[in-house]
């Protein structure tokens, strides 16, 4: 019986990872969650599961919950410590990371320090750190699981084989909801257009980054620090259907995909029971035979100028990447409370690379100053 802990158990993965939890209870007990302020969708999986620790984001949410249902104080912890301490416990065999944004970084090293399997979403993690995160999961021989479908598609295309035998990692791109807009369509574009995504039921953030382009950007940054294969060798190509999920083509031509249905229960059970597979009954099989057409189409970047920066800020390194990542974590924060407009994300994020000054291998108290840093100037000036 594996002990797992979710962090960010309300949102679009946490819930999917305790469907397939509740799917196959012979094999996994959730043991911890985490959660923001969704009290409401927290309280059917606390009443299903009885989780031995429950996190919130803070004193405030502690106290609405303990008015709602019957849990001992002692047994919910607050914020960033709790986070924590459910990604160490000793109790805890493996830890789904789906909280979203870089505030899941401490948590990711303190899971890496106590050698936890972890079932890893949480992409914005890795943009703003992975050099250092990387070096952790090396230091305590720990393996990032990818739960994010591209990598998870690129893990299973890898199946053990050297990196060197790898010519270019092929990163899918459904285009996202203005995938058939031009830039002058964008101007008038509604929160609501834009939260519409073609293929997949994700979070809000993660929906407008596929929007912007901005999550391929950032899965190009993911994958480069999870494979360890340089910027040169990732490349994106515009696919509608997402059914093909990534490829990899070695240096013999021959290229390795993984398909399926659109659906992260399949990428998050993988993580979940590697290096086995469970049969699980309730994931819609992908008919090839009514496929009939795939596509696929180059990417223009400027059409796109998000992905053009996140390559730039890649291929700059240091941090660059966490300025890309802070910046861009505000901007669509601002865009979904209506007060900046879709093209506006743009200009904050090509704005905040423009004035940093690179710092080489920053170290985790750099990481939190210019993350920390970059927020407030923008913040600031959106008020
Ligand atoms: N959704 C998807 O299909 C995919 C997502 N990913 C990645 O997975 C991550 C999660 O995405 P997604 O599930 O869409 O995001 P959601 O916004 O749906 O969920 C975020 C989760 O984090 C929780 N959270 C927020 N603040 C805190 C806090 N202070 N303490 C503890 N938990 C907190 C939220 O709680 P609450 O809502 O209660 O406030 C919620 O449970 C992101 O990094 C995303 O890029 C990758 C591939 C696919
Ligand atoms: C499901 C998943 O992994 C998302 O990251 C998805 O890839 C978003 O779709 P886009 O291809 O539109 O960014
Ligand atoms: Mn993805």
């Amino acid at each position: 019986m594996k002990k797992i802990s979710i962090l960010g158990a309300t949102g679009s993965i946490g819930l999917q990872t305790v469907e397939v939890i509740e799917e196959h209870p012979d094999q996994f007990q959730l043991t911890a969650i985490a959660f923001g302020k969704n009290i409401e969708k927290a309280i059917p999986i606390i009443q299903y599961h009885r989780p031995k620790t429950i996190v919130v984001a803070d004193h405030d949410i502690k106290e609405k919950l303990t008015l709602q249902i019957d849990v001992a104080p002692q047994h919910i912890l607050v914020g960033e410590e709790g986070l924590i301490d459910i990604s160490c416990d000793r109790e805890i065999d493996l830890v789904v990371n789906a909280v979203m944004g870089s505030m899941g970084l401490p948590a990711t090293i303190a899971a890496i320090e106590a050698q936890k399997q972890i079932a890893f979403a949480n992409k914005e993690t890795l943009v703003t750190a992975g050099h250092l995160v990387m070096e952790k999961a090396k230091e305590y021989n720990v393996n990032l699981l990818p739960v994010d479908s591209e990598h998870s598609a690129i893990f299973q295309a890898l199946n053990g084989e050297d990196k060197k035998s790898v010519n270019q990692i092929i990163l899918t791109a459904s285009g996202g909801s203005f995938r058939d807009k031009t830039r002058a369509d964008l101007s008038g574009v509604t929160v609501n257009d834009a939260l519409n995504h073609p293929n997949w039921d994700m979070g809000a953030k993660i929906t407008i980054d596929s929007a912007t382009m901005m999550n391929k950007g950032l899965e190009v940054i993911e994958a480069h620090w999870l494979f360890d294969i340089p910027y040169e060798k990732i490349d994106v190509v515009q696919h509608r259907e997402s059914v093909i999920h990534s490829m990899i083509e070695y240096v013999d031509r021959s290229v390795i995909a993984q398909l399926g249905t659109p659906d992260m229960r399949v990428p998050i059970q993988y993580a979940l029971t590697y290096p086995e597979r469970l049969s699980s009954l309730s994931f819609e099989p992908l008919d090839v035979k009514q496929l009939h057409q795939l596509h696929f189409q180059e990417l223009d970047m400027n059409r796109f100028p998000m992905l053009r920066y996140a390559y730039e800020a890649g291929k700059k390194g240091g941090s660059m990447p966490t300025v890309l990542n802070a910046a861009n974590e505000v901007a669509v924060a601002l865009f979904l409370q209506e007060k900046i407009t879709f093209l506006e994300i743009e200009t904050i994020v090509e704005h905040a690379l423009q004035a940093h000054r690179l710092i080489q291998s920053p170290d985790l108290e750099t990481i939190n100053q210019i993350d920390q840093e970059t927020r407030i100037k923008i913040d600031e000036a959106h008020r």
